[in-house]
């Protein structure tokens, strides 16, 4: 018998699975959200690893929401069980500089450590600063879209090469279509993937466009 648990875990991979086949051409990485499949217990959960081996296989690099605020121990447990090669650390300004302490000596390609930082779209100013403080940290930037982040405020999260940031945005492009089609719960598959692809497509040129502008990190 088929829980109804199981049978929302497996529509969620099939829409995933649409989303990542109409972003991969157009974006570097995807970022699913742990707390949208915990609710699903071990069905969602497995939903997570069959999207995060899909992704994979058309060669995304996936980063795991699973921020989780505990004392020590605990986040240790948390990190062993999601986090891989790096980790995004939200930044409060007054640990910037012990992240970055740790962050320049770990550094590899690029000059970039495997510590990187989260940093809000929503906050180009507080951006410019980081940038300088933690010139070794990749930031990944959630907020761009639905949030209010504006594509050109987004220069000043890349160094001067126009690289060392991850832009995140997530409704914007996978629920793209609920406001171009109003009869959206009928949309077929290839109406559906055409308006993801059209977002993402738009979002990559949107951020390229502002990527090398470095008069407005001054
Ligand atoms: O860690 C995150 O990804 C994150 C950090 C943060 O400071 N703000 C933030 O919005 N996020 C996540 O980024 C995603 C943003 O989604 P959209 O607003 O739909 O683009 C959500 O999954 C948030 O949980």
């Amino acid at each position: 018998m088929y829980s109804s648990n199981e049978s929302i875990a497996d529509a969620i991979y099939y829409f995933n699975k649409i989303i990542i086949d109409a972003v991969a051409d157009h974006v570097i990485a995807v970022k699913p959200q742990l707390a949208y499949y915990e609710v699903y217990g071990s069905y969602g959960i497995r939903a997570l690893e069959k999207t995060i081996s899909y992704a994979r296989s058309k060669d995304l690099i996936v980063i795991n929401d699973v921020k989780r605020g505990d004392i020590g121990s605990t986040s240790t447990a948390y990190a062993r069980a999601f986090l891989g090669n790096g980790t995004f650390q939200v930044i409060w300004s007054n640990l910037a500089e012990q992240i970055e302490e740790l962050a320049s000596k770990t550094v590899g390609i690029n000059n970039y450590s495997f510590i990187g930082a989260v940093v809000g779209a929503t906050y180009p100013e507080e951006a410019k600063r980081i940038r300088k403080t933690l010139p070794h940290s990749i930031f990944l930037v959630p907020g761009f879209g639905m949030q209010g982040g504006k594509a050109e405020d987004l220069g000043v999260f890349f160094d001067e090469n126009g690289i060392g940031a991850v832009i995140s945005s997530s409704r914007g492009i996978i629920y793209s279509y609920l406001n171009q089609d109003e009869a959206w719960k009928k949309i077929t598959k290839t109406d559906m993937f055409r308006y993801i692809s059209e977002a993402a497509i738009k979002a990559k040129e949107q951020i390229n466009e502002v990527r090398f502008t470095s008069s407005a990190r001054i």
